[in-house]
């Protein structure tokens, strides 16, 4: 499907559940999160019509998100249904690791082709003070169970902040030498209030860059079509590669190639813009499929050409990450 910009749409993230069993200051704030509830977040049965409408209008890639999509019930079935839908797209998850080591054989065997866990840290005492949750051994041996199911290729995904966890972005670079893993480095975005930072904590793609550039020469990689939000590097002796996503600083909205569900049933043409469309309340007064397509090719006529973060009149939304999925 084609937007108004003649960008094609051909990637859907689904946000499955807004509860989360970490609590990252960048993303959720500590307490008074309140969840939408059983009745509120999209059944599974709900999510796979849309899934299914969205691969009958050419969407190649689905991505499973959340809130932490490992903690909600049944997720592995549901990755295997939206496998086996007729089109076969490619399903990919993203999760913060604590219940990988468990999951990753299962979700491997339900047909899962890749995913991408994010840590934010390689030092115990730091990650409880950015998860407000203790787990850094389990997610690390999340990262070795989805290895050694050939999860792969896999990416970690990493939000520096200045004067918290930016002084490790050269051991996160490391670990491509090490491994054949794509460390992506995200640039902190300010999408909803009440979030335990300050503006002095943000740490752009420049910034990112000379530290990475520390390790060695940063050695580009040519992009092969629109290849995502990454701008990508390598080490000369690296096994794996180096993602810069500058999200906020340097648009790539021009390449944009995705359509999200949040948790709470809204189709969000812009990450980081607060329009939405109720799919919710239409599934549930019986739309058809071919309805369906009609609100999803509406949400492609609604999205913006770009994000106007740091334009003036630009608010912060009251929906959370963990809700929009990231
Ligand atoms: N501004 C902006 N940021 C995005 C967009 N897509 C992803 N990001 C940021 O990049 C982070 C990592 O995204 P992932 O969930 O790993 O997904 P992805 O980058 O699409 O993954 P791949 O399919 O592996 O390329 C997200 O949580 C966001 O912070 C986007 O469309 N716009
Ligand atoms: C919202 S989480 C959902 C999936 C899963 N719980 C996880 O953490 O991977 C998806 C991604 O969003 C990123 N993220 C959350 N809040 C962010 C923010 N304010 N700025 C940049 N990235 C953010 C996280 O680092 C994570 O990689
Ligand atoms: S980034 Fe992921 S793990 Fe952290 S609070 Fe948000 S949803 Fe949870
Ligand atoms: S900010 Fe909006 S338009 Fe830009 S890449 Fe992200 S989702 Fe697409």
């Amino acid at each position: 499907m084609q937007d108004t910009f003649g960008r094609t749409i051909d990637y859907l993230r689904l946000s499955i559940t807004d509860r989360c069993n970490l609590r990252c200051r960048y993303c959720m704030p500590e307490e008074g999160v309140d969840s939408v509830g059983h009745g509120g977040i999209l059944s599974y049965e709900e999510l796979l019509r849309i899934a299914a409408a969205a691969v009958r209008l050419g969407v190649r890639k689905i991505r499973v998100t959340g809130g932490e999509p490992l903690v909600r019930k049944g997720v592995v079935e549901f990755i295997a249904a939206l496998a086996a839908l007729p089109g076969q797209p490619e399903i990919v998850l993203t999760t913060n690791g604590l219940l990988l080591a468990e999951l990753a054989a299962p979700l491997k065997a339900a047909g899962l082709a890749r995913i991408n866990v994010s840590l934010d840290t390689l030092r115990p005492e730091r990650f409880v003070e950015i998860t407000r949750r203790s787990g850094l051994e389990r997610v690390l041996a999340g990262i070795a169970a989805a290895e050694g199911a050939e999860l792969a290729p896999m990416k970690i995904n990493m939000v520096p902040l200045k004067g918290v966890n930016a002084d490790e972005i050269v051991d996160f670079a490391r670990l491509t030498r090490e491994h054949p893993w794509e460390v992506r480095f995200i640039e902190f975005m300010p999408v909803s209030t009440g979030l335990d930072y300050s503006a002095d904590e943000r740490f752009p793609a420049e910034a990112i860059l000379s530290e990475l550039a520390r390790l060695g020469e940063l050695l580009p990689i040519p992009r092969r079509g629109p290849a995502g939000p990454a701008r990508l590097f390598r080490y000369a002796d690296g096994l794996g590669r180096i993602g810069v996503i500058p999200a906020v600083s340097q648009h790539f909205c021009g390449d944009c190639n995705r359509l999200r569900i949040t948790a709470d049933g809204r189709i969000r043409p812009c990450l980081l813009s607060s329009d939405e469309i109720d799919i919710r309340e239409a599934l549930r007064l019986g739309v058809d499929g071919t309805e369906l397509e009609g609100l999803l090719r509406a949400a492609a006529v609604a999205k913006p050409k770009g994000h106007r973060l740091g334009e003036a009149d630009y608010r912060e939304g009251e929906r959370g990450m963990e809700r929009i999925g990231g």
